[in-house]
């Protein structure tokens, strides 16, 4: 079991944000903005599908790490905590995704 969790990722990118390091990633993708950030969240989300589409393990443990870290830079950027889509998973749990589908509004 991993000693790490994405509550840990989501304070490290927090701190790295506006740390003005010039080596840091996090506070380069901060600076450029959501634009920027959203980008890269969408090219390490067709990065990660590829890699299930080729049944690539390695790659797809890689790119879904990739993929989280854009995540919750973007959440960073948006201003809103992983708190907030944790709630909103936790709202959602004990009621199938089929069931839940059915019932929305038509329209
Ligand atoms: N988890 C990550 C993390 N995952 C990916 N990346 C960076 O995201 C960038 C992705 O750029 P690219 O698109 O070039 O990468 P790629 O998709 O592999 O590139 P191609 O193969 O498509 O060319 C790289 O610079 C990666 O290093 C990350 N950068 C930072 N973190 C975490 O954030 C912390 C702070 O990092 P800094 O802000 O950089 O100090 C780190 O200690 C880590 O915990």
């Amino acid at each position: 079991m991993a000693q790490f969790s994405l509550a840990e990722l989501e304070t490290i990118i927090d701190q790295r944000a506006h740390s003005g390091d010039p080596e840091s990633w996090t506070a380069k993708l901060f600076a450029k903005g959501m634009d920027k950030a959203a980008q890269k969240l969408g090219e390490e989300a067709v990065e990660t599908v590829i890699a299930a589409i080729r049944g690539d393990r390695q790659a797809l443990v890689s790119e879904s790490a990739d993929l989280l870290y854009h995540w919750l830079v973007v959440l960073g950027i948006a201003g809103i905590p992983l708190d907030d889509v944790l709630k909103e998973l936790e709202g959602r749990t004990g009621r199938s995704g089929v069931a839940e589908k059915a019932s929305r509004p038509k329209g």
